[in-house]
């Protein structure tokens, strides 16, 4: 079952009156026509570079953020035509696991209070019951009653991400969003989060919109993964077989670029994919692919016809005119 889903989810951020722009007013799409669904039980993996949309889609997909086109489904509802009360109800069923835990927590606040905030922002209940919910999810994700007490600058950044994560969890959501779950962290420090994260999923039937930069992680931990590029997801396939299997030449890229563990992966010196995104400029946003100028495997028709993401194979979608004509997934080279 679709836990949620987008439908040609777009957002423009306008920005007003550059010097240098040829209109007043620019828009750019930072999330451009995003069709995307997250399965019950499901994890997902969001990968890109910096700047490619993955945060924006986050936050239209929890509701922190209007889109500016689209449409959005809950469990097959169409959100876009509820109420405030019953969007403000599940949003509490979506809650966000933020990317640099010092920095999003109040540093007079216990982790008590910390963990606790939530159920007051959405519920009415006895200091007592906010109590034991509060211990009960410290629980949950290896914290003992002893931290509740504690301040942040008295946590490692493990456990401030375990506080993290235990606030997300005090309103029994459905889905979690994890924004880049362990950026601050050290190798150790993510296998034990990874690790936690798939205990939790185990328990409590959870589904995770898994947004990170962790190629490795994704192969681990995610069942499927999206890749996004400006604005634009241009491949989803299974995450376990992202290294062997992807046909996207932005994916590649993007594997080429990683510095791993997993030798799976290979590693490239400049560790970023080659080239600079293409410029996208209000009304002059280039009709074609928006990989093209940085792609190897580049024909004519990418820099005039934008690609569809299609069916490539089963459970894989691509958006690349490289495959277009082969029900397989193998290159229509002989063009390029
Ligand atoms: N509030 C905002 N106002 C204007 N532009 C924004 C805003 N938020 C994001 N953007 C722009 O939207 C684009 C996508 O940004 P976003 O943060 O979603 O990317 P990202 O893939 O999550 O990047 P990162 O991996 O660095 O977090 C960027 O060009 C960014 O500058």
């Amino acid at each position: 079952m679709r836990l949620i889903e987008s439908q040609g989810l777009t957002k423009i951020y306008k920005r007003e009156g550059r010097w240098f722009s040829s209109s007043a007013n620019e828009a750019m799409p930072a999330v451009d026509r995003v069709s995307l669904h997250v399965e019950k039980g499901e994890t997902l993996g969001l990968v890109g570079e910096s700047g490619s949309g993955k945060s924006t889609l986050a936050r239209l997909l929890l509701g922190l953020e209007k889109a500016t086109e689209g449409r959005l489904l809950f469990r097959g509802e169409d959100m876009t035509r509820w109420g405030f009360r019953r969007l403000r109800n599940i949003r509490g069923r979506m809650q966000m696991v933020f990317q640099n835990s010092y920095s999003s927590f109040d540093p007079l606040f216990t982790v008590e209070k910390i963990v606790g905030e939530p159920l007051s922002n959405y519920g009415n209940i006895t200091a007592r019951e906010r109590r034991r919910i509060v211990l009960e999810s410290l629980d949950m994700v290896g914290l003992g009653a002893a931290y509740a007490g504690r301040y942040p600058h008295e946590l490692s950044g493990g456990q401030l991400q375990r506080v993290n994560i235990a606030r997300a969890l005090v309103l029994q959501p459905e889905l979690l969003v994890c924004d880049e779950p362990f950026s601050s962290l050290d190798f150790k420090l993510r296998r034990q989060i990874l690790t936690l994260l798939e205990e939790l999923k185990r328990r409590l039937g959870l589904s995770y919109l898994f947004i990170t930069h962790d190629l490795s992680a994704v192969s681990r931990f995610c069942d499927r993964v999206a890749v996004m590029y400006r604005g634009q997801i241009v491949e989803t396939l299974p995450g376990a077989r992202i290294a062997e299997e992807t046909l996207h030449p932005y994916t590649r890229s993007l594997l080429d670029a990683v510095p791993v563990q997993d030798p799976r992966l290979r590693r490239s010196k400049t560790g970023r994919p080659p080239g600079e995104p293409a410029l996208l400029r209000g009304d002059n946003i280039i009709r074609g692919c928006r990989f093209c100028s940085r792609c190897p495997a580049a024909m004519p028709v990418c820099y005039t016809v934008e690609p569809a993401l299609e069916r490539k194979r089963p459970s894989h979608q691509a958006a690349c005119h490289l495959y277009a004509h082969e029900a397989e997934g193998k290159p229509n080279l002989p063009n390029c």
